[in-house]
């Protein structure tokens, strides 16, 4: 059976002292055993939440990592650096970095392809522009990412990959896909999977749908079929916000 999962992506928000107190929030709460609940603060707070969680049902992400093993990539950080500081689950594709980073699929393959090599799950996000909306090829972008950013990885990897569809007109946008967007893409992802590879892996994938979830949207469009939880930015960080949306499944 694929995983509930709603997972808070803080992008560049909350210093140690923050992190700690959205941390000890969300610890107080109870989690629903059903659910996967994630959180994602920045690099420098990563060890800090890592230990923090430890005893509690939250898994800690990172937001990035660099492609190669070490080396001379100032300002950036590997896997086993991740690893190191018990970090297993990565975020990698986000519309920002593909946007502001020039984050392209064959680089994200490569970070893909590094990321298994060290054994941790992966977060991969794709999503279509507006442009692409209006212009009709919304499909052949999303096929075209996942083709050319993880299609390469082998059947068995695909146990340690959690996709996260984020149309980039909903991302901080306030507009939100309707459930039935979200449902059609997440459908078309699914098939497009099990073209590829398998039936069976394609329904055992845990699919997320990201951009503009709230606590007010977020039950409708995790009710869709084959929306299973939610990458969530702004609105997790308010614990209150992110609890109700952790708890919006039926
Ligand atoms: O990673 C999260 C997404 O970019 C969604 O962000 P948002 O919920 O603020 O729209």
């Amino acid at each position: 059976m694929r995983k509930q999962i709603v997972a808070g992506n803080w992008k560049m928000n909350c210093d140690l002292a923050e992190t700690e107190a959205l941390l000890n929030v969300l610890k107080s709460q109870i989690i629903p055993e059903s659910t996967q609940v994630m959180v994602a603060p920045p690099f420098t707070n990563l060890q800090h939440a890592f230990q923090s969680v430890k005893d509690h049902p939250i898994t800690v992400a990172a937001q990035n990592m660099h492609q190669a093993e070490n080396g001379a990539y100032t300002g950036e950080v590997s896997a086993a650096m991740l690893k190191s500081v018990g970090i297993k689950h990565v975020i990698l594709g986000h519309s920002e970095r593909r946007a502001y980073f020039g984050e392209n699929n064959a680089l994200l393959a490569e970070k893909v392809a590094t990321a298994f090599r060290y054994d941790m799950t992966v977060i991969f996000c794709f999503g279509e522009e507006l442009i692409d909306r209006q212009h009709g090829r919304e499909f052949d972008v999303v096929k075209d990412q996942l083709k050319h950013g993880i299609f390469q990885i082998s059947e068995n990897d695909w146990k340690q990959v959690i996709l996260a569809y984020e149309p980039v007109w909903a991302i901080g946008t306030g507009e939100t896909a309707s459930p039935e967007q979200a449902q059609e893409m997440h459908a078309f992802i699914r098939r497009t999977i099990a073209e590829h590879f398998s039936e069976a892996t394609a329904k055992e994938v845990s699919i997320l749908y990201g951009g503009s979830v709230k606590p007010g949207n977020a039950a409708e469009i995790f009710g869709k079929e084959d929306v299973d939880g939610g990458l969530i930015g702004g609105a997790s960080l308010d614990a209150e916000s992110f609890m109700a949306i952790v708890n919006a499944f039926k």
